[in-house]
């Protein structure tokens, strides 16, 4: 691709993921840990001198109006009232709506790289409020370390977690995140746990997904993945599903895991993959302090 810069988008996966209430506007009050891994989509940018942003490959699905990255070219454009555009196009390879954080990783990739290319120079918290109005799970991309998270999940704080790879699942059934959190019978009272608490234990114990029961009962492909992951290990669901995942800290062991997985489960096709987690987004000096 003629004149194109490339930049990785990292997907994430939610080693838990606890409702422990709701706001006023709707919105779920959560307790999560974000760790981003080494699978992602690919980013392709190239600058124009004449201010337009355009997007020059279609992502099936998903309009431009529609799509987080240019919604975040155009938001970062407006913010910093550059005269600068740029070309956008994607390679996807996470898969969309499955909880990995992939669209909203293109578009902290597009804040991150456009802050460089678009010589802006704008500090990580602006970055970060920015793409706040995107989406709930744009800052942590941004943040760009692993992290626990409050609020709706914009308040972070970095965590270190041990080398671990990462088994992913993902029925390719399209889960409503806003569905999922509207479900009446979504427990939203899960007691508070605190950073030290998961730092002691890790992700094991009680801590788990609050959205797992809702999308496993509404999609049996995912209860399905669940059981299927479950004779190896403890799995898990990731943010609103519908990917499974289970952490393994010896990668012989994971890829022969990765090797039995069935190509289809409860007559749907699945998407495999094995990722390694990261310990810094590979953008993180993209943006000042
Ligand atoms: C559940 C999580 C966990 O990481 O991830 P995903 O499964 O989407 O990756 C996120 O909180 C999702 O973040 P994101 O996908 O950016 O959601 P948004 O576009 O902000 O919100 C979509 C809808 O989900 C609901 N929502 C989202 C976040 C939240 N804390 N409470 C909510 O109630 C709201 O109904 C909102 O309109
Ligand atoms: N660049 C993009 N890549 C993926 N999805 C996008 C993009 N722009 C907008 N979307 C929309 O965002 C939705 C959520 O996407 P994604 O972030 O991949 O999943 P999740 O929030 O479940 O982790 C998609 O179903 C799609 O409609």
């Amino acid at each position: 691709m003629d004149g194109f810069q490339s930049f990785p988008a990292p997907a994430k996966v939610n080693l838990f993921l606890h409702i422990i209430g709701q706001r006023a506007d709707g919105y779920h009050l959560l307790q999560t840990v974000f760790r981003l891994l080494d699978f992602d989509d690919t980013i392709h940018l190239k600058v124009r001198a004449d201010g337009i942003i355009n997007r020059t490959q279609d992502i099936k699905g998903v309009s431009a109006e529609q799509d987080l990255c240019v919604r975040a070219a155009k938001l970062l454009k407006q913010h910093s009232k550059t005269e600068l555009g740029v070309d956008i196009a994607v390679d996807k390879r996470i898969p969309m709506g499955g909880g990995l954080g992939g669209g909203s990783s293109d578009a902290a990739t597009v804040l991150l790289a456009l802050n460089k290319l678009w010589n802006l120079n704008l500090p990580r918290q602006t970055l970060i409020d920015l793409g706040l109005t995107l989406g709930a799970d744009v800052p942590v991309f941004i943040f760009g370390q692993n992290a626990w998270a409050e609020g709706i999940g914009e308040q972070l704080q970095a965590v270190k977690l041990k080398p671990a790879w990462y088994i992913i699942m993902t029925p390719q059934v399209h889960v409503s995140t806003v569905e999922v959190f509207s479900a009446k019978e979504l427990t939203r009272n899960t007691i508070p746990t605190t950073i030290a608490a998961f730092s002691r234990v890790g992700a094991s114990n009680n801590l788990h997904n609050d959205l797992e029961p809702v999308v496993s009962q509404q999609y049996p492909a995912v209860a399905a993945c669940l059981e299927w992951l479950s004779q190896f290990t403890k799995a898990r669901m990731s943010g609103s599903g519908a990917s499974v995942f289970a952490e393994i800290e010896n990668k012989a062991l994971a890829e022969d895991i990765l090797a039995k997985m069935p190509h289809e489960i409860a007559g749907v096709p699945v998407f495999r993959c094995l990722a390694r987690g990261l310990d810094k987004h590979p953008l993180y000096e993209y943006a000042s302090e």
